[in-house]
């Protein structure tokens, strides 16, 4: 197991509700780093859709995105937990992260499903995404798995044949890599992450190369 994480997030609560039927929402991503885009969609999905809670859900490799400059496993990891350990609807799931080999959401899917059938799972995603669902491995078995619920990213269209879930959310310009980008160029990144995520990268001298 490639984990280290310093600040103890919370235990997902659908693992111990099996009984009665929950809704939980995932957002899955690289989080390199996590950044207040990520966090904001999560909360506005889960008060929209009134979720149970959310999990956030790391991958430990990317299925379709050559990540550049991706600092260690364990500062990716440790960013996300300290970013979600104030918000009590908000927790962690290794589950991808802990898997060898690209991690393929259906993969995931079909085991958490099969695992909690007393839970509904809503994959929330950004419109980039949803314009790329197509190229997803086995996509149309993993709609029969999953609602997903697509919100908004500018320069993106919310369009697609597959079933979506669109969710009105305030919308945010920020993404992952215009975080890395301010780094190198040595912007200021304060608010568009949360504090102790910019101290972290600043303290590790992340994204400077
Ligand atoms: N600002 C945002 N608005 C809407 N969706 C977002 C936003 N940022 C990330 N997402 C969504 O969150 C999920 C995980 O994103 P990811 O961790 O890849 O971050 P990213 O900002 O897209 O990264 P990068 O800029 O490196 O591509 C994806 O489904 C993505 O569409
Ligand atoms: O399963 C796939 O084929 C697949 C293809 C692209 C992305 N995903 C998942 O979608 C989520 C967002 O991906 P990304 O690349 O924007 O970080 C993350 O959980 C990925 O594992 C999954």
């Amino acid at each position: 197991m490639r984990t280290s994480t310093m600040v103890k997030a919370n235990i997902p609560k659908y693992k111990e509700a099996i009984q009665s039927k929950r809704h939980v929402g995932i957002i899955g991503g690289t989080f390199n780093p996590i950044h207040n885009g990520h966090l904001s969609i999560a909360e506005q999905v889960y008060d929209s859709l009134q979720l149970d809670e959310i999990i956030f859900m790391p991958n430990a490799i990317p299925p379709h995105k050559i990540a550049p400059q991706m600092p260690s496993q364990n500062a990716r990891l440790a960013m996300l937990t300290q970013a979600i350990a104030n918000n009590p609807h908000f927790s962690l799931d290794l589950v991808e992260w802990e898997r060898e080999g690209k991690s393929y959401t259906y993969d995931t899917m079909k085991l958490l499903t099969e695992r909690y059938p007393n839970t509904q799972f809503y994959f929330i995603i950004g419109a980039d995404s949803v314009m790329d669902l197509s190229s997803w491995y086995r996509i149309a078995d993993l709609v029969e798995l999953v609602q997903f619920v697509g919100v908004k990213r500018s320069g993106y269209q919310l369009e697609t044949p597959f079933p979506v879930t669109f969710v009105d959310i305030v919308g945010s310009d920020v993404s992952s890599s215009i975080i890395r980008h301010r780094v190198q160029l040595n912007q200021s990144i304060r608010y568009l992450v949360p504090d102790q995520v910019a101290l972290f990268i600043k303290e590790k001298g992340l994204y400077l190369g």
